[in-house]
């Protein structure tokens, strides 16, 4: 929601206040502010952040540019803008720096920026932001072109980029010490900020922006893709005639939820349905689900007669199944209901809705993904979202990598193996967010306490061979929070095709902590 005028204003007063405790006045800071809350989707939050610390470096960055290309210029007068027409380019992104176009996006109303390009055309920022997938990952991360200054402030056609200079510039300004309890900002210790604006391509309803405030990220190789895909031979039969009435609310309208008598959607869990009207998971249904993820002794498994992964392994030979957990799925409201889209028991379908952004960890983990802003305990966060392949295909693509060089981890959905004895190959399926994924691809692992857990949800078929796995929080996540979640791996599991890692999740439970005198390879 759009801040009120007196939130406005007390937002700008404050970052103002600290601009000043570090020697800059309100008229040097204000482009600068303009621009970073273009660039973070009018979110105060990452810009308040650290007592302001992104602020005032972009601030010493632009200075120092400004300075480079300016030396020899007359400098220009400022026009003093009133407080009036000062918050009203802020509420409305008008000012001579930017402007705001709205385009219409997955039914959202969303805004999307426009750039002047300093020749007078106006460019739509979020065009480039596939560079994601490039595979020189240096280059993602263009300076702006334009001249860029404290007055006049104009920035690329490219994705939102900022550059900080690195250590000779860094030497010639020195900043004065912040009047706060928050440790001092000098040059020395500054460090490179690079910001894609949009990894989804605009492919979700939200923005999902990366920064690395460390300077050493690379961007791995991959594409960003909203929804699973067949890669090759899986077998996914979705089509209504499978849906049967009984598996439907044919005769709903309206919102599922509010129906004095739960439908028949809500049969998979009992009789109820596991979301409240605030579309967060039931306090009742999360805690059953976190206490047999976290007491594994007591999880049920089932064993299949034939098992897709033993065969996959050694197909003359298979050694007999090690088990598959069962697990309890939510069943979503789909097409053939006759509620309507808004239907409370539809949330994982209709996407990420919070605010997330992948940063470049400090702990060595490479890249995690955090929330931008706080989320309620049994929020929807994302599903895990890849290639859909058969367990054959996933295991002859773990052997070709030579297990090392693998950064993700596959899922597979063996939630319903244990029903059928035998399951062909095309319908043992596993999601792999690899090479084609979403920000799930970017979560991290932390053992037993992760702040997400994931459900298997069904959605477009009854039939459990494919299903999606969405992640929910735990209990209350901060903004800034990084997200995390329990991979389940078995770090002494020397078979698997994939190394684990040196696991750094800094878990009290930390299951390699345990582990003395093991061998591991670190992924990160
Ligand atoms: C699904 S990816 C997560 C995103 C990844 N960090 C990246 O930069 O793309 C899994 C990989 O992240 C790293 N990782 C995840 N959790 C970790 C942890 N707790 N400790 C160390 N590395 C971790 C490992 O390299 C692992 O193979």
């Amino acid at each position: 929601m759009a801040p009120t005028r007196e939130q406005l204003r007390e937002h700008l007063a404050n970052a103002y206040k600290a601009a000043n405790a570090v020697g800059i006045s309100k008229e040097d800071i204000k482009p600068v502010l303009r621009r970073l809350y273009q660039a973070f989707d009018e979110n105060w939050e990452p810009i308040e952040a650290d007592n302001y610390r992104v602020l005032i470096d972009t601030y010493f960055e632009l200075k120092e540019k400004e300075d480079d290309e300016q030396r020899d210029q007359k400098p220009r007068k400022r026009r003093h803008l009133t407080e009036e027409e000062d918050q009203a380019s802020f509420r409305t992104g008008s000012s001579s720096e930017f402007s705001l176009g709205h385009s219409r996006h997955n039914g959202n109303h969303r805004s999307t920026r426009h750039l002047d390009s300093g020749d007078g055309s106006v460019h739509p920022e979020r065009a480039s932001a596939s560079a994601v997938s490039c595979s020189n990952h240096k280059n993602n991360f263009t300076k702006p072109k334009n001249k860029v200054s404290t007055d006049d402030v104009t920035v690329s056609a490219g994705p939102t980029s900022i550059r900080r200079p690195g250590p000779v510039g860094a030497a010639r300004i020195q900043r004065p010490k912040p009047e706060s309890n928050a440790a001092p900002i000098t040059c020395e210790d500054k460090k490179p900020l690079r910001c894609i604006s949009d990894i989804t391509k605009s492919t979700e309803k939200v923005a999902i922006s990366l920064v690395d405030e460390v300077g050493n990220g690379s961007l791995p190789k991959f594409n960003y893709i909203p929804h699973n895909i067949i890669y090759e031979n899986a077998h996914l039969n979705i089509s209504l005639s499978r849906i049967a009435d009984e598996d439907c609310c044919l005769d709903c309208s309206g919102d599922c939820l509010s129906s004095a008598l739960p439908c028949a959607c809500a049969h998979e869990t009992g009789g109820e349905f596991v979301y409240t009207p605030e579309g967060l998971l039931k306090e009742e249904f999360l805690s059953k689900h976190m206490a047999l993820v976290r007491e594994p002794e007591k999880q049920n498994y089932v064993y299949c007669q034939d098992c897709p992964i033993e065969r996959s392994k050694n197909e003359d030979m298979p050694e007999s199944c090690k088990g598959h957990v069962v697990r309890q799925f939510i069943k979503e409201c789909w097409r053939k209901c006759g509620c309507d889209v808004q239907c409370g028991n539809r949330v994982v379908q209709r996407g990420i809705s919070c605010k997330l952004q992948v940063f470049w960890t400090s702990q060595g983990k490479g890249w995690g993904v955090r929330t931008l802003e706080v989320l309620e305990k049994g929020s929807f966060v994302c599903e895990y979202v890849g290639e859909i392949l058969t367990n054959t295909e996933l295991y002859n693509r773990n052997m070709k990598s030579n297990g090392n060089d693998r950064h993700t981890y596959p899922v597979t959905l063996d939630a319903d193996w244990g029903s059928e004895q035998i399951l062909r190959d095309e319908d043992a399926l596993c999601l792999d967010g690899t090479l084609h994924g979403n920000v799930a691809r970017f979560i991290n692992h932390r053992c037993f306490d992760g702040n997400l857990v994931d459900i298997p949800v069904q959605v477009e078929t009854p039939d459990r061979h494919y299903y999606h796995l969405a992640f929910f929080t735990t209990r209350k996540v901060n903004a800034f929070e990084e997200l995390t979640w329990d991979y389940q791996i078995d770090f002494d599991d020397e078979d698997h095709p994939i190394k684990a890692f040196h696991c750094t999740c800094g878990s009290e439970y930390c299951r390699s902590k345990k582990r003395k005198g093991k061998k591991v390879v670190n992924l990160g």
